[in-house]
Formats: structure tokens, sequence, C-alpha cells
């Protein structure tokens, strides 16, 4: 597909930055004498990114497990070319899945033609064949070994990056075992001595960073959780709710600090950015705090890659139809680790809560089908059961029952096969190049005429733009929650193209039906159905 240069007033580019100034039209909404008064609210807001896309390298916790190898195995199977034979023929690496490498976005009318670029043509993005991956696990399997345990590729692709994949052995991590199911135990034969105080622990963590980004000679680090899932930390006031209580807390070995957490301190420590892909509540207020101090993204929490972004996707449908719906029941069976994990109640309740949350902004946008927001929701269940048979071929089924005109009911009944970390393999490559972005961008809002411009990184709780890619995310303080997908998509698509000078995507065309109205023409009939 082409590329692409934009000339436009709204940006200056140089050999190592992009400059670009955006004009936000909102309003400001007031009440005034019980009544809603609307005025315009401009901004004029300016964004420096830095051009420069570097080494970059992804340190997965849970790296010997079924998305840990996956990843592992896509990037490096792309990164080489890689084809094998299926029994439906020849076939080669690839990214589908993945928004920004597979994905396309709208830069207008070429004439009658609208012109789509690459996603991730956007902006200056990190090639994920160019990422550099390692990480930690309590099991010290090898990657080509954990690969073939894992039961998700292919054998005959296996076979073919096996040999990349056999030197590679995960790090001793963190294993406090009261925090994940107890049958992980048999797993655990690589973790660091229960002997080490928590602080030694953060400490070794950030040894261990520092060393992969020498021996590899990277520029960056991003560092990702996708091991096993945990339950919740108990938060607690003078413990999890500053960086200096938790700093503390961790220096005092509290029980209710998670392995978790504590890879999220050494990350931020080491001023690298850090993504919470599984449910639990790795993010506490203190950890915020900490990234806050060291201007280092955080984002989380859990991936969102079949049945809930689904979910994202339906629920969205029937409520902006103003259609009501009545119960949303989710229930999954799976048969990989994951789901041995996940058959612990307590870890169960960290995917419970993550899954259930999704709905929440679209039933409080329409109080006209809700008037008393959640309590009039769906009931909404979420139930998820271990069966070894299917490995990581998790079946989703799901039904959308709903109240329609006149008294009627509809039924929406979803049978959905999803290959888990092949759906999430995708969406763990979109999170580390995006909060790689992230970490070029800073903003500033422009002040009084002829005063200077503070530019500063955004909150580090960039989640706003990430709920494509994960179902809980973390958002900065005032900032709206957003799970309807193609909004979340679309609020992504239009932070990349402000980046670059160019509009965002209002969707509404209006310059060409303005046009159409202007000179109305019979469209031919080809144009009709086109
Ligand atoms: N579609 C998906 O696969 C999907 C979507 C959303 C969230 N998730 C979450 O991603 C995580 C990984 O999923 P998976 O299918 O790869 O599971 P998995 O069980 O195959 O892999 C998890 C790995 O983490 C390791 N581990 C456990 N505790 C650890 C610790 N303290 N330090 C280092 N390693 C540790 C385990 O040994 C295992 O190898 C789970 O928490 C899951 O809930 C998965
Ligand atoms: O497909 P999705 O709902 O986004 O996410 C998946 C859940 O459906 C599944 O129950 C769970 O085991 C996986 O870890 C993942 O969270």
């Amino acid at each position: 597909m082409e590329s692409f240069s934009v000339v436009s007033p709204h940006l200056t580019e140089t050999a190592t930055e992009l400059h670009s100034v955006y004009e936000s039209h909102t309003q400001h909404v007031e009440r005034v004498d019980g009544k809603l008064v609307c005025k315009p609210a401009i901004q004029t807001i300016h964004f420096r990114t830095q051009k420069t896309v570097p080494k970059l390298g992804l340190m997965m916790i849970g790296l010997g497990g079924n998305n840990g190898t996956t990843v592992t195995a896509q990037i490096l199977a792309n990164r080489e070319h890689v084809r094998w034979e299926t029994k439906d023929g020849p076939m080669e690496a690839n990214f589908l899945g993945s928004l920004l490498q597979c994905s396309t976005s709208s830069l207008g009318f070429c004439g009658e033609e609208e012109v789509f670029v690459p996603f991730k043509s956007l902006v200056p993005l990190v090639d994920p064949t160019q990422i550099v991956v390692g990480g930690w696990d309590i099991n010290n399997m090898n990657l080509a070994d954990a690969m073939r345990r894992a039961k998700v590729l292919d054998i005959n692709l296996q076979q073919q990056v096996a040999p990349m994949m056999r030197h590679m052995v995960p790090l001793p991590s963190v294993y406090i075992p009261d925090f994940i199911a107890s049958e992980q135990s048999e797993r655990a034969n690589n973790t660091l001595p229960a002997t080490l105080s928590r602080w030694e622990a953060v400490e070794h963590l950030r040894a261990d960073i520092r060393n992969f980004k020498t021996a590899n000679h990277l520029d960056k680090i991003v560092v990702l959780w996708t091991a096993s899932t945990e339950r919740f930390c108990q938060e607690t006031v003078g413990v999890h709710d500053s960086a200096d209580n938790l700093l503390a807390a961790i220096h005092a070995s509290h029980a209710e600090i998670s392995p978790s957490t504590l890879f999220a301190v050494a990350s931020i420590l080491e001023g690298c950015a850090f993504v919470n892909g599984s449910p639990q509540n790795t993010l506490v207020p203190g950890v915020v705090d900490l990234a806050t101090r060291h201007h280092v993204p955080i984002a989380g929490s859990d991936f969102k890659t079949g049945q809930t972004k689904l979910k994202s996707v339906l629920v969205d449908f029937l409520i902006s139809s103003g259609i009501r719906p009545l119960s949303v029941v989710s229930y999954n069976h799976l048969g990989n680790n994951d789901g041995a994990n996940l058959a612990n109640p307590r870890c169960f309740r960290s995917k419970e809560i993550s899954k259930s949350s999704v709905c929440d902004d679209m039933i409080a946008g329409n109080q006209v089908l809700f008037p008393e927001g959640k309590k009039d929701g769906p009931d909404h269940l979420v139930i998820i059961k271990y069966c070894p048979a299917v490995g990581d071929s998790k079946r989703a089924m799901d039904e959308y029952y709903s109240e329609i005109a006149m008294g009627g009911k509809n039924t929406i009944s979803i049978h959905n096969v999803c290959e888990d970390s092949l759906l999430a393999a995708p969406v763990i490559i979109d999170l580390a190049c995006t909060i790689e972005l992230f970490t070029r961008i800073e903003v500033a809002a422009a002040g009084a005429p002829g005063s200077a411009l503070e530019y500063q990184p955004f909150h580090p709780l960039m989640g706003s733009f990430l709920g494509f890619l994960l179902k809980a995310p973390l958002v900065a303080p005032g900032v709206p929650l957003v799970n309807s997908l193609f909004k979340q998509r679309l609020c992504l698509e239009n932070l990349l193209r402000v980046l670059r000078g160019l509009e965002p995507n209002t969707l509404m065309n209006l310059e060409r039906n303005v046009e159409a109205a202007r000179h109305p023409a019979v469209p031919t009939f080809a144009a009709i159905h086109h």
C-alpha cells in the first residue's frame, strides 16, 4: 500500500520529531435553572512525538505459558518469513488479529476514490518482527518444549521455529503460592529463593531488566504480565494507597503485595512501561502514583481477545439500537493451564470481575433504556469451566436476551470457538507497540498568547486509548472509561491521526454530502449497489 506525507499548517516535521497542533472543539455543559446549557469549548493542543523507533525488548512474565510461547513463535516466524504445510495447503507467518498490523485508516478522497492506508503507517511504530523477547516463568522449560506443551501452533510450524526457541529459557521468577491456584506449584521449579524479602526480589528483577537490556543492546523494554491470573490483593490504606506506602510495605515484605505488583514496581523503577494482561488488581493506587512520579506509562487490565471482545460489540449494537438487553450470559470452557488456574475460585473471581465490567459504560450512557443505571441493567453472568479435552481451543457460548418493540423478545445465541492464545498473541504485540509509542509522546495545552508551551507526557494510565485491547482499561482520573469496541478503536485511531497532523475521522463525510446536495445527481445503478 502507498506511503503518504502530510502537508499541513497543523504539522511541522523534523528528522526526529512530529509537532502537530489540534484544535479540539467540544462543548462545555452546565445546568442552569434545572436546564442543560451547552457552550462551545475550544482548546488548542500541541503534540510532540519522537519519530525515532527504538530497539525494543519485550520481557514477559509467564514467558513459558501458552501466550508467552505463542507470541515468541509468532514474532520469530514473521521475522524469518516462515512458511509451513497445513492440511489446507501452504501457510505463511502473519499478524492477523493485530489492530496495528492488519487494519487500516481512511486518509480521505482522491477524486472519487477513498484512500486507505495501513493503521501502522499513521505514526512511526516498532516493527514487531524486530522485538527481542525475554522474560520470566516459575517453570524452567525451554520455549521450544513449552510451545509443544502449549499445543497451540501447527506442528509443522513448531518444527521450523523450535530451533530458534530451544535456547530460550525463562528467568527464575517471584513465586508466592497464595496468589495463584495451588496446582501451579507443580510447575514451580524455576523460582527465586523464598527467603528473599520482597524488596530483594524487586532488586533482583530490576537487575534482570538491566542485564537483558545490556545483553541485547536495547534502547527500551516493555514489561508485560501474561502469567497466571492472581487472586485480588487486599488493598489497604497505608499499604497500597501511595507510592511511598507501597515501597515501605515492600521493604517490610507485606504479605498482600503480590508478585505482579512487585514486577510493576521493578519495571517502573527501571523506567520501563508495564502492561498487566491479566485481571487481578496489580495496578494499585501506589503503583499508579509511582508511575506518575517516574513518568512511566502503565496499562491494564486483562487482554480483550475473544468472548469479551465480541460482547463489547454486541451489547453496544443492542443498546445503541435502542434495544434493551435483559440478560447477557457468557459461558465458556477451556482446557489450557489458564483454565486450570481459573478453576481456583479466588483466581476465577479476578476474571469474573474484569469480564463483568465490560457493559458498564454502555448501560450508564443510556438512561432512556436504563433510568436507574446499572440497577436496571441486564442480568450478566460469567461462567468459566475447565475442560482439559479442548486445550487452548476455548468454547464460548453466549446468550443475549433482549426486549424489543411492543413486548417482543429477541434471543441471540453465539457459539464461538476461540483459539485463545492465537487471539491473545497479536493483542499482546499491539499492547507492546502502543505503550512504547506512548513513551514518545508529549502534550501541551496552549496557554495565553505568546506564553511558552509546557510539554509533558500523558498521564501514565492511558487506558482511555487502550479499551480495544483490554477488558478493564484503567484510565486517568477524570477521563471516561469506554469499553464499546468501535468507539475505542476510533479513539486510538484519531489519536494517531492527530499526532500525524491529520483530522480525526468524524465518519460524517459532510463535505461530500453537501456537494451531493448542491449538485443532486441520479446515481448510476452500479453506484447504488457498489
Ligand atoms: N486469550 C487469552 O489467552 C487471554 C485473554 C485475556 C487474559 N489472559 C490471561 O493471560 C494469562 C496467560 O494466559 P495463558 O493462556 O498463557 O496461561 P498459561 O497458564 O499457559 O501461562 C501462564 C504462565 O505463567 C507462569 N506463571 C505463573 N505464575 C508466575 C509468576 N509468578 N511468575 C512468572 N510466571 C508465572 C506459569 O508457569 C505459566 O507458564 C492468564 O492470566 C490469562 O487469564 C489470557
Ligand atoms: O476471550 P475473552 O473473554 O476476551 O478472554 C478470555 C476468557 O473468555 C476466558 O474465559 C479466560 O480463560 C481467558 O483468560 C480470557 O480472559
